[in-house]
This record gives structure tokens, sequence and C-alpha cells, in this order.
């Protein structure tokens, strides 16, 4: 601004320069005093002189239109004022004038300038960000000649927002120090000291062919192990790594770079949309290993620079473990596609009874396995009703093939549940399954599609205060029935603190081995509020398109 008065003030003492010589010359010619050209050129010096101790500069092109129109209503000589004053050039001067001092900037100037270093006769590009509390979003490498060039932009980051800073960039300076020859973490430390405020980049651009981006935001992938981004030694910045845990959805942005991609993260279960975050703002963007990386991190021998990230692999399920992504789509449902659901939990924690109460309160909409068993049938049990009684030897060779879910032995007898049971269960409705964990394998198929919901134990004192709770309620409607005050037996089941403490354990050893498989989750705490929300979580499934693995969906994609 203060340039720019400068600039002004010397225009128009130029101006007041050639009126006085222009004055000069017509009165030697004519002798005439000219007083009128003399008044304005008065006029002109002491308006010069009141804007040079005022820095308000508003209607200055005004007040001269007005000396304008006073001379050209005087004698030649005034005319002739007007007439300079009037050029096409001066009046730019004094229109320029007045719209920088009513901040009327034009042409609007692109938001980040590209300038020619005149010491280097370079092109270089400064750009100036200024960052709220949140991470550049961009990672740098320097090769053996000390040259810093931007390795990676994270997509939605700080600096991809501004458009101006691409992969390939060579960086010179930070906040005006020059970066050559820096360590990473010098220069990591110029950006520190200026944290939530403002950073200036001088760049040299690179080539941006050679860094365009592979953007790849239809392949998301389920997540299926957990991964601290911040504690991987081997993230080339921690800073702008993404962290996740089993059973997340990760969107893919970019996929280019050979080791590390670049993913958004959508949230935990086969409902999440990731609008929940952009609800709240929150920017769930950054780095994770690529398959290829992980797959030479677990292969002996490979991973030479030690540490790695903490990535565990899921016991339950070995096969999984060797998968560390699962490609996954979003699948709409559908009137013809039946998925079981799938209660899923450490046993004792509930997943009977609320099987029982959405049976109850849905007598059409679900279904229930029938069991097999190679004991004989007693007088009133019916095969197909109650029991499949088959041979001892055949449910010996069932299970053989791999045919049960589950299975085992009593009194020298079998019980299971087959694989053929759910088929003939989806005939008649919804199956609702309660299974031991390790039947997933054979029920999470593309044949069976189904919604596996974990039910979580709740904290030790919810549980124990819910468990007491409807045991006595139980007790209380009991003994008004039988209008009988002696101890009830029977009824909901009670339990020790040991044992609540051992369900408690068992839940979370659970959902540390096989969280990538479960679609939802839900805490058992007080049976109507898990009911209710049990409930609401199916007709979700039943409205909304889910992530299901890539080969489940060849029809439906969303
Ligand atoms: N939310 C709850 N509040 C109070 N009591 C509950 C709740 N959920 C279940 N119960 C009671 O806890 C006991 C155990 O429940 P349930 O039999 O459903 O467990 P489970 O997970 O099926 O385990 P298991 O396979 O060992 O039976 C039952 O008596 C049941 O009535």
């Amino acid at each position: 601004m203060q340039d720019d008065f400068e600039e002004w003030m010397k225009a128009l003492e130029n101006i007041l320069e050639s009126i006085t010589e222009q004055n000069l010359e017509l009165t030697n010619r004519s002798g005439s005093h000219g007083h009128l050209t003399e008044d304005a050129t008065c006029s002109l010096h002491n308006l010069i002189v009141s804007t040079s101790k005022d820095d308000r500069f508003c209607g200055i092109a005004d007040q001269l239109e007005e000396i304008i129109r006073d001379c050209e209503a005087g004698p030649s000589s005034a005319s002739l004022l007007a007439t300079l004053l009037g050029k096409e050039h001066i009046q730019e001067v004094l229109c320029a004038a007045d719209d920088i001092s009513s901040s009327r900037y034009f042409p609007i100037l692109p938001e980040i300038p590209f300038e020619v270093d005149d010491d280097e006769g370079l092109a270089v590009k400064i750009v100036k960000i200024i960052r709220q509390d949140e991470p550049l979003g961009a990672t740098i490498k320097s090769d053996e000649n000390g040259k810093v060039t931007i390795a990676r932009v994270i997509s939605g980051s700080v600096v991809d927002r501004t458009g101006c800073i691409m992969e390939g960039d060579q960086v010179l300076e930070v906040n005006g120090v020059r970066v050559a020859g820096l360590e990473p973490r010098e220069i990591l430390g110029l950006l520190d000291r200026n944290n939530k405020g403002s950073v200036t980049f001088k760049l040299i651009p690179g080539d941006k062919r050679k860094h365009s981006h592979s953007t790849a935001s239809s392949i998301h992938l389920r997540a299926l192990f957990d991964y601290d981004g911040k504690m991987d030694s081997q993230s080339p910045c921690p800073e702008a790594a993404l962290s996740f845990n089993k059973g997340d959805i990760l969107e893919l942005l970019v996929c280019n770079d050979r080791q590390w991609w670049q993913a958004r993260n959508l949230g935990n279960g086969s409902l999440a949309t990731g609008d929940d975050d952009k609800k709240h703002g929150l920017k769930k963007v950054g780095l994770v290993p690529s398959e290829s990386m992980l797959v030479e991190r677990m292969t002996p021998g490979v991973n030479r620079s030690g540490t790695l990230p903490r990535i565990s692999r899921s016991r339950g399920n070995e096969s999984d473990s060797d998968m560390r992504y699962e490609s996954v789509v979003r699948l709409r449902p559908s009137d013809e596609t039946i998925r079981p659901i799938v209660l899923i939990g450490a046993s004792g924690v509930g997943r009977n009874e609320l099987r029982r109460r959405l049976t109850l309160a849905f007598p059409d909409k679900f279904s229930t396995t029938i069991p097999h068993t190679s004991r004989q049938p007693r007088p009133h049990e019916q095969h197909g009703v109650d029991y499949y009684f088959v041979p001892k030897i055949e449910m010996e060779n069932m299970i053989h093939r791999g045919e049960m879910l589950e299975f085992g032995e009593f009194k020298g007898n079998y019980y299971g549940t087959a694989v053929s049971a759910v088929r003939k269960a989806t005939q008649v409705g919804i199956p609702l399954l309660t299974p031991h964990p390790l039947a997933l394998k054979a029920l999470r198929t593309k044949e069976f599609m189904p919604i596996i919901i974990f039910i979580q134990s709740p904290d030790k004192e919810t549980f124990a205060k819910t468990r007491a709770a409807l045991r006595s309620r139980w007790s209380r409607a009991t003994s008004q029935v039988s209008n009988s005050a002696s101890t009830v037996v029977g009824g909901p089941r009670g339990f020790t603190e040991l044992e609540i403490e051992q369900i408690i354990v068992a839940s979370d050893q659970l959902e540390r081995q096989i969280a990538h498989l479960f679609d939802a989750r839900l805490v058992n705490s007080s049976l109507e509020t898990s009911f209710a929300a049990l409930t609401r979580l199916i007709h979700k499934f039943e409205s909304h398109p889910s992530w299901v693995p890539l080969n489940w969906a060849t029809r439906d994609l969303d």
C-alpha cells in the first residue's frame, strides 16, 4: 500500500510539473498571466500536499474532475490544463489511485503467484500455506546430492487443497531457509516452529506427467489387521499415516506407489459410509502400507530395517492372516438374497437370549436350523422337526467331508449343525444363528453371505447389574404367579463375579482375534435396549447397502 501511495504521489507531481511548464510556455508566448491556470495549479498542489498527509485517497479523481470542469470554463490556458488532465493515461492514473484507495484490485490474480527467480533464472513457485492445527499432508525426500523433493501429497490434505504443490516438486526453501543438504528432520524443524501459522515454500515445479495421481476411489478394502501408523518406524511420514483397526473400511485414493497407498478410513463395519466423519469435520485420510509392502514385511529376511508396525495376526482364522486387506464392494439389499443373521460372541454373553426374543417377536420372519444327532430318537421326537437323526457313521463322514458347521460329542453321540441345515432354514425364512466362532469359516461364503453381528460384553458393573435385574424381575413374576415366597429355581442364569470376568476376557479376546469378520457390533447391556438396537441394526442391513467381499457380489453393485 505504501508503494502504491508513493507511485501515486510521483504521478501527480509529474502532472503538476507538466502543468507548470505548459503554463510558463503560454505566459511567455501570449504575455498573459493565466491566473486561472495558476489557480488550478494551486488547487492541485494543495490537494497533493493534503493527501500526502492523509493516506485515505478516496475521491481524488472526483476532485480533479471538478478542477477540470472549472478550467474548461476559463480562458485558453485553462482549457489547455483541462486537455492535459483529461488525457487518457492521466485519467487512468487517477482512476487507479481511486481503485487502490477503495481496495478494488484488478485484474483478480490467481491465488498463488508464479514468479521468475531473477537470481538463478529458474522458474519457481512460491506457495504460502496458512494452516490450522493439522499436518500439512506431504512427505519429502532428499537424494544423495541433498536435493529435496516432495515425495507424496496426501489427498485432501492442506497441501493438496492448495493445488499448487505436486509430487516431484523440488523444495528450495521453507520459510526463507534454504533446504538443500538439510536432513529431513531439520526441515521438519523449520515447519514445527510455524505450527498453526503460515508456511512458505519456494519450489521448482516437477514434471507433472511423471507424478500424476492414479486415483483409485472405486477401490475399497476391509482391513484384516490393526495398524498404528504413528508407531510404524518404516512410515515415510508417521504424521501423515492413517491408523486403522480390524474391520475398518478403507477407500483407496491413490495407489500408484508400490509401497504406500493413500486411503480414507470410512469407519468400522459393513455399514460404514464415512458420512459421520464428514458431519463432524474429521479427516481420516493418510498413508497406509500397500499390499506388496505388507507381503515384503511378512517375508522372512526382507524386513531388514527392523521394527514391524503393530500388525496383529488373526490367530483365530489363520488363512485370513495371510490376506492383509480384503477387497470389498457395496451390496444393495434385495428381496432375492436371504442373508442369515449370525450372532457371535463369548459364551454367556446373551446371544441365545437375543435370538429367542427375535424369533418370538418376528415368528414369520426368522428361521432356525434343525440340528443333526447320531442318537436314537425319543418317542415324542420327529425327524426333521426336532433333529435330523442320522447313523453315527454317516455323521462321522459328514464331519470328515467338512459338512458340519459345528459339532460335539455327548455320551457317545454326535450333535451338531450341518451346512445343509442352514440351506434348508434359508427356504423357510432368514436363518438366525448363534454358532461357535469356528463355524464362521464355513458360513462366511458367497453362498450364504451372512451378516455377522458381534454381541459384545458390557463392562463388569453393567453386566452384573443388568443380569441381576432380569433375574430378580423373573423371580418376582414367578413368585406372583405361583403365589409362593419360596426360593425360585430356574429362570435367567445367575453369574458369579469370576464368571463375569471370564466372559469379559473371552469377549475381548474374540474381538481381538476375529473383529475383521464382524459386519456390526452391539454391546449387550440392558436386554430391552439391546433387543431394540439389534432390531434396528437388522433393519438397517435390510434397507441400506453394506460392504461385502468382492467375490460375493457379481451383480447388484452399488
Ligand atoms: N441383556 C441381558 N440382560 C440380562 N440378562 C441377560 C441378558 N442377555 C442374556 N441374559 C441372560 O444371561 C444368560 C445367558 O444368556 P444366553 O444363554 O443367551 O448366553 P449365550 O451367549 O447364548 O451363551 P451360551 O451359549 O453359553 O448359552 C441367560 O440367562 C439370559 O437370560
